[in-house]
């Protein structure tokens, strides 16, 4: 059986740091504070606003949430990114994706400031999480995973690492992630020719490809370290992720639980970066 990474114990960690850090700047009349931007209303963005909430509330960062209306115009969405910037009290904005369809991300996402920019959407932290520059903010799910990985201690470098899934949200800013700790790393995609022998050979593997327990035990290599960053809803509506968690973790050497994994960092590490965001900006 492997070994659970439970996201949970990394979460209070970090947590435990991020009070600390929030309790130094709050004496000094500093209020870090995050606003979350959602337009519609998607269940999977109201489960995690919900979760930020209560994580920055734990912390001490003020958090508001701005809804709009699902049919909200592009130019009005953009007014209110603009005014947020200009907003000295607001040190991290996070913009819920995916938007609706009359929203184009490629066109808005150049409007939000970079500082404040703490979940990466703008360009210029995209290009800084390629380049391996510090001072930007990678999305929250991959660090996220670089958390877990850190806090039990599974380093990197030189390792064959295998990540399945190319997203702009995860797979591909998760490979230059670990490519900066010198991990070896494999892209796999809906166009890799046997999938199952790539994925057997990591000695990390990484599913984040959005596809419900595609992940089987015949795909992993026995002791492997198994990371789960999937999302998926199974048909009673129970939340769970890319790996088939029940048939890989005999095999797998250490593995994340979905829900309790990835998941239940991802809040807390996007309080790091408004933090962090707020330092920046004090
Ligand atoms: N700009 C942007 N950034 C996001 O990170 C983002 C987004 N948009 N849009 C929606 C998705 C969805 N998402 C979730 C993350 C964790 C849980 C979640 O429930 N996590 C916990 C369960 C609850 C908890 O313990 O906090 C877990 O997996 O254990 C749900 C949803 C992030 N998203």
């Amino acid at each position: 059986m492997g070994n659970i990474l439970n996201g949970k114990e990394v979460a209070e960690a970090l947590k435990q740091k991020l009070k600390v850090e929030v309790d130094e700047l709050r004496k000094k009349g500093v209020v870090p504070t995050l606003s979350i931007v959602i337009v519609g209303d998607r269940a999977d963005s109201a489960a995690y606003i919900k979760g930020a909430v209560k994580r920055c509330g734990e912390i001490g960062i003020e958090c508001n949430v701005t809804e709009l209306p699902q049919d909200l115009s592009q130019n009005e969405f953009i007014e209110v990114i603009h005014r947020q910037n200009a907003d000295k009290k607001i040190h991290g904005i996070m913009i819920m994706r995916p938007l609706p369809s009359q929203i184009s991300e490629d066109v808005v996402k150049y409007e939000i400031s970079p500082a404040k920019d703490v979940d990466c959407f703008n360009p210029i932290n995209v290009s800084k999480v390629m380049s391996g520059e510090e001072g930007g903010f990678a999305p929250c799910t991959p660090s996220a995973v670089m958390e877990i990985l850190h806090h039990y201690g599974i380093d990197p470098k030189g390792k064959k690492t295998v990540i399945v899934g190319r997203s702009m949200v995860v797979g591909r800013p998760l490979a230059m992630m670990l490519l900066k700790e010198n991990a070896t790393i494999t892209i796999c995609h809906t166009r890799t020719i046997n999938l199952a022998e790539e994925t057997s050979r990591a000695e990390i593997l990484i599913a984040a490809a959005g596809k419900i327990k595609m992940i089987k035990k015949d795909m992993v290599k026995e002791g492997a370290v198994v990371i789960d960053v999937g999302i998926n809803f199974d048909e009673n509506g129970r939340m769970c992720g890319d790996v088939d968690f029940d048939e890989v973790s005999p095999a797998a050497g250490m593995i994340t639980p979905v829900p309790g994994g990835v998941g239940a960092v991802t809040s807390t590490v996007l309080a790091k970066h408004v933090i962090e965001a707020c330092k920046m900006q004090s």
